[in-house]
């Protein structure tokens, strides 16, 4: 779908009254889902919950084709798993995935060291592209994704689904609002404990999480969530134009792969008087608890002159933040809580439960439908530019550590026929 042909009637200039808009047909996506892992099965089910069930009524969400590198066999089996509607199309490759006429959109949910190859592939076949996070391995490539998506009209947007989060957006607000004063410092951890008796990873070596050939390790991975809130912070709240920080690194490697498993990030930004942490690691965990359970401790501080905001793990799916404002000899506490909204007309995510669907990657996914529904070719959340910053600080944290990935997967070139297009 090129962008500049499709408009949807919300989108006239024409004037439509406003107790009219109510009734009109929901704005219908149409998703190419590209590879068939893990956040690709949990992608796919959010698209199939009920909007109504999260108060969204103007975008409706069909998958239409799934692709897996591997064979046909493994896309068909993944429509079966996520309960897809008959209709969808499976296909044996990436490339005819994009080749699809029908689709409008393709989720890139490969590992990180395909993340360019892979989105280029759809961008070049004048598709729009919601990619997964990390964008790409280097700022060099997401520049050329950028480049191409401005050049061909379509949309680009890097799935950094946090940011979508109802949550999120409150969290900015209060910021924004001035209510804890000036923000000087944000700290942000995404940490796992994954270490074994005799200090090696349980994460096995080719596992993409420790593996250099996919580009792992915990700062695309897992850092990057870290950095999402100190930048949705530190740097989207600023006022345009927007200041970058200077980084200063620490990166700690694992002896059995060379993937870095204990990064450390001090972002400052000089001229606002302000300073991010960022921290990550895959040695010792955010919450001692265990991955997963409802912190007890924070995980993210936002410190300002008149106050704090505290957001509680895991970060890149929160769901309770408390704001401590001074004032009072005590202070005064407000828990917010923000539960994720799920399908109580589906089983529950693992198939046993009675819980319902929905993951939180709805948003993110509402957000896309309503950017391409408008004719943005990006979204204001998660911006191009701001992406391209990220990068840029990836890069330059990886330079100060030392870690590099292999020429294959640093390239900025981009080759439909790459292995990491897997077969045409
Ligand atoms: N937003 C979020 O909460 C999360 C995001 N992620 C991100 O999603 C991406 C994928 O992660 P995840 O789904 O956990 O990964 P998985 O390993 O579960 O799946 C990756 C898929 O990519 C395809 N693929 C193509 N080439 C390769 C290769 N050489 N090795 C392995 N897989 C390959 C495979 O699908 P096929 O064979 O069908 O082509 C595979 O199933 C990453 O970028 C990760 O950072 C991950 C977890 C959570
Ligand atoms: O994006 C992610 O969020 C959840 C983590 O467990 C996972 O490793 C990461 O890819």
């Amino acid at each position: 779908m090129n962008l500049n042909l499709k408009k949807h009637p919300k989108n006239r200039t024409s004037a439509i009254p406003s107790s009219f808009e109510g009734f009109m047909a929901p704005f219908t996506v149409k998703w190419g889902i590209l590879a068939t892992g893990g956040i690709a099965q949990t992608f796919t089910k959010d698209l199939l919950t009920n909007p109504a069930t999260r108060e969204v009524t103007d975008i409706k969400h069909v998958v239409a084709a799934v692709a897996s590198s591997s064979s046909v066999s493994r896309a068909e089996d993944f429509l079966k798993d996520a309960q897809v509607p008959d209709g969808a199309k499976a296909y044996g490759s990436y490339a005819e995935l994009v080749a699809d006429p029908d689709v409008d959109i393709i989720y890139v949910a490969t590992p990180h060291s395909h993340h360019f190859q892979n989105a280029m592939l759809a961008l070049e076949a004048g598709k729009n592209v919601l990619c997964e996070k990390a964008f790409t391995v280097n700022a060099a490539q997401a520049k050329k994704l950028v480049e191409t998506a401005k050049e061909k009209k379509l949309f680009l947007m890097e799935a950094v689904w946090t940011r979508y989060f109802p949550l999120s957006i409150k969290v900015r607000e209060v910021v924004t609002s001035g209510t804890i004063g000036k923000v000087h410092r944000v700290s942000a951890d995404l940490s796992l404990g994954e270490v074994n008796d005799d200090g090696s990873l349980t994460f096995p070596d080719k596992n993409r999480m420790v593996n250099m050939d996919l580009a792992g390790g915990a700062l695309l991975d897992l850092g990057i969530y870290s950095l999402t809130w100190v930048f949705q912070i530190l740097y989207h709240c600023q006022e345009k134009p927007r200041e970058a920080p200077k980084v200063l690194a620490a990166i700690s490697k694992y002896e059995k792969t060379g993937a870095d498993d204990l990064t450390t990030m001090l972002l400052q930004f000089e001229k606002n008087h302000s300073v991010g942490i960022a921290t990550t690691s895959m040695r010792v965990a955010t919450n001692p608890e265990g991955h997963g359970a409802i912190d007890s401790c924070p995980a993210v501080r936002i410190q300002g002159t008149k106050g704090e905001v505290q957001v509680f793990g895991p970060i890149y799916r929160p769901v309770r933040y408390q704001v401590i404002t001074k004032g009072t000899s005590e202070g005064k506490t407000e828990v917010v809580h923000c539960p994720i909204p799920t399908d109580k007309e589906r089983p529950g995510q693992d198939g046993k439960t009675s819980e319902g669907w929905g993951h939180g990657m709805f948003w993110e996914a509402d957000e896309a439908g309503r950017c391409l529904r408008d004719g943005k070719l990006q979204s204001e959340g998660m911006s191009w530019e701001e992406s391209l910053v990220i990068m840029e600080t990836m890069d330059e944290v990886r330079k100060q550590g030392g870690l590099e990935y292999s020429d294959l997967i640093e390239s900025a070139d981009y080759d439909a026929k790459s292995s990491l297009n897997g077969k045409a």
